[in-house]
């Protein structure tokens, strides 16, 4: 026993989780399960662990848009969450501040263990969980657990640790930090097939943890990811106005191969087009309405694959074991 468990990660039990739907108020399957659970938390509840269902942009759910001063997205900076407190700070910034203190501090021992955070987007990515790290043996451990869970039906893992494209995130106060977006479902609509997609993936997720805490070890595992490699923009013209849509051809077809030469945008004059990359890519968050604020038609993605360190036990199971 002891040798088999010698290198296994000290991680303690993950007592602590929360949902945040609403991060973008806009994004309804989040919004509307986070509504549900805050009146009956069954579904969500599983022994060993406390789930906090929250609404993390109450104001922006309020009036259905993405935010009201900037995206809290992308508001969890260190300078941000420093920040003095003053009347003129945007409404996303002190928000930020608000949820630091409830669920982190962000990157401390007394920050919530999980944070699950449930996006919409426009684009066909299907149901997508979002990682910000290649070395959480927790969070790959769960990933693997609900790819296994779901099947047939699939669940893509993108992996953002880009040093240029990261940003920082809502769900980054928490130890281990997972977005769940799944797609297509237009801004200010809730589908049903979405919608349950989201709720499976939760589903599992929760179960994870539950059998995580319980004792049960999982052995070493390999995850097929996607990693964000490029950010593309429209085309535009002299004056920055966006000069042609993306192609017919690549609309709706993200986590497919886009290979050099295929073409990405029809231009308003006709012409095509072309990716000009040197491989293969595999383009996700195509056309995604909430960023052409942020001039980006796409990002391109590189497959890779994730292997855990060891075995996964939590530490009070480890010393009971040796
Ligand atoms: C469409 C959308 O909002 N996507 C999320 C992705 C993420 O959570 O990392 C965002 O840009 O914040
Ligand atoms: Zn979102």
């Amino acid at each position: 026993m002891t040798s088999c468990h010698r290198g296994a990660k000290g991680l303690s039990r993950a007592e602590r989780v929360a949902i945040f739907g609403g991060s973008h108020g806009n994004e309804m399957s989040g919004v509307t399960l986070v509504k549900l659970w805050l009146e009956n938390g069954v579904e969500i509840r599983r022994r060993g662990v406390e789930v906090t269902p929250f609404i993390a942009n109450p104001r922006a759910v309020e009036t259905c848009t993405r935010y009201i001063d900037s995206d809290l997205n992308r508001a969890f900076t260190t300078e941000n969450l420093r920040a003095p407190h003053c009347e003129d700070l945007p409404y996303e910034v002190r928000r930020a501040q608000e949820i630091n203190q409830i669920f982190g501090p962000k990157g401390s021992q007394d920050a919530y263990d999980v944070i699950f955070d449930l996006h919409n987007t426009t684009s066909n990515m299907g149901g997508t969980v979002i990682l910000e790290s290649t070395q959480d043996d927790f969070n790959l451990q769960m990933v693997h657990y609900i790819q296994s869970a779901i099947a047939p039906a699939s669940c893509s893992v993108l992996v953002n640790d880009h040093p240029v494209l990261k940003y920082a995130t809502t769900r980054s106060v928490a130890k281990h930090a997972l977005g769940l977006e799944v797609g297509p479902q237009p801004q200010g609509v809730v589908r049903g097939d979405i919608l349950e997609i989201m709720r499976k993936i939760l589903k599992h997720a929760l179960d994870f943890i539950e059998l995580f805490n319980g004792g049960m070890e999982f052995p070493p595992c390999t995850v097929d990811v996607y990693r964000v490699s490029e950010r593309v923009d429209y085309p535009r013209d002299e004056c920055g106005n966006i000069s042609g849509l993306v192609h017919p051809d690549l609309q709706d077809r993200d986590w497919e191969p886009l290979n050099p030469g295929e073409p990405i945008f029809q231009m308003f004059d006709g012409r095509t087009m072309l990716y000009e990359g040197d491989s293969t890519v595999y383009p996700t968050f195509i056309n995604e309405a909430a960023y052409y604020e942020k001039r980006q038609a796409f990002v391109t993605t590189r497959k890779d694959q994730l292997e855990s360190s060891k075995e996964l036990l939590h530490q009070t199971s480890i010393n009971r074991r040796l």
